[in-house]
């Protein structure tokens, strides 16, 4: 069962976090941008490379003490197919480094559409008599507030693939209590959706106890952090909002169980763009992460030993 497979990942290397590539063609340093434009003009074409190459450097200088990666779809998206075709390309590098891939769609739709979602981003897409391997990412997020049926063809994936989920619970936003804050009947909108997530995984549980279906909880409210990591026993956390939103150390600690389990930690911009803190115009780029990477980690550290 995957959460399995980043537990240990996240074990052997001691290090709950995952790096999110979310880049900006700004973000990429500019020599390796010019050379990117000098080769393909000024052009989407020149940017997805850049990414692309950027990502590449980044997966090379984290893959010994990094479990995984998180490529937000909608800095790929921006940059239509040659966007997409770099996120591909991420992801097959990224597998390739060892790392666990979290393809960041938050799609939700209907069960035909939702269905269409999950064959591509975690299954197998039929063509003619064969089935095609399109994205296989190894998790994705996902919106499961139009509710169970736009959830379910996605854990059926899950399940054939051996591949799971994270579906937006409490999010990490300022306006997230607009609607998930909000008092159904007797019970706040967020714990309905991770009662609805916790259960909708039930008999899924792999080794370390975790069902296919995560939650996303954010950084940015840690006392319900603390109450869903309390009431979800079965439900591995992703939480983004560490860094560039806020979030702290000292407030992630609550997504973790009593053995440093069952949560990863995202940042973005604070490892992508950490070189544009040092001075050296992008040069150190891979060591700039790397670094700020480290710290995350024993920042993380000095509130969670992992078991
Ligand atoms: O699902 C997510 O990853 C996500 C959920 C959420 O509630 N808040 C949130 O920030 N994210 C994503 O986490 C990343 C945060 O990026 P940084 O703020 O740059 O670390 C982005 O890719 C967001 O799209």
């Amino acid at each position: 069962m995957s959460f399995d497979v980043l537990q240990d990942k996240i074990r052997a290397m001691k290090n709950p976090t995952v790096v999110g590539l979310d880049p900006k063609p700004e973000y990429v340093p500019p020599q390796m941008r010019k050379e990117c434009y000098d080769q393909y003009g000024e052009t989407l074409e020149g940017a997805a490379e850049a990414i692309y190459r950027f990502n590449c450097g980044l997966m090379d200088a984290l893959c010994d003490i990094v479990p995984a990666v998180k490529p937000q779809a909608a800095y790929y998206e921006r940059l239509g197919w040659r966007g997409m075709e770099a996120l591909e390309r991420t992801i097959r590098y990224a597998r390739e480094k060892g790392f666990f891939v979290i393809a960041d769609i938050k799609r939700g739709d209907i069960g035909s559409t939702a269905q269409a979602y999950s064959d591509g981003w975690l299954g197998k897409t039929k063509v003619g008599s064969a089935e095609r391997t399109a994205f296989d990412a190894d998790c994705v997020t996902i919106n499961g507030y139009m509710g169970s049926d736009a959830i379910q063809p996605f854990i059926e994936t899950c399940k054939a693939e051996d591949k799971c989920l994270f579906v937006l619970v409490k999010t990490s936003n300022p306006s997230s209590g607009e609607l998930q804050d909000m008092v159904a009947g007797d019970r706040v909108v967020y714990k309905v959706m991770g009662d609805l997530t916790e259960r909708l995984g039930r008999g899924t549980a792999g080794r370390h106890g975790f069902h296919l279906t995560g939650a996303v909880v954010g950084a940015t409210y840690p006392s319900d952090l603390r109450e869903l990591r309390r009431r979800l026993e079965h439900t591995f956390f992703l939480v983004p909002g560490y860094g560039a939103q806020g979030g702290t150390a000292e407030d992630v600690q609550y997504a973790f169980n009593k053995y440093g389990h069952g949560a990863i930690v995202n940042s973005s911009r604070g490892i992508m763009c950490a070189w544009q803190k040092t001075g050296r115009g992008g040069s150190d780029y891979q060591q700039a992460a790397r670094d700020a990477a480290v710290a995350m980690r024993d920042d993380i550290k000095q509130f969670v030993t992992i078991v």
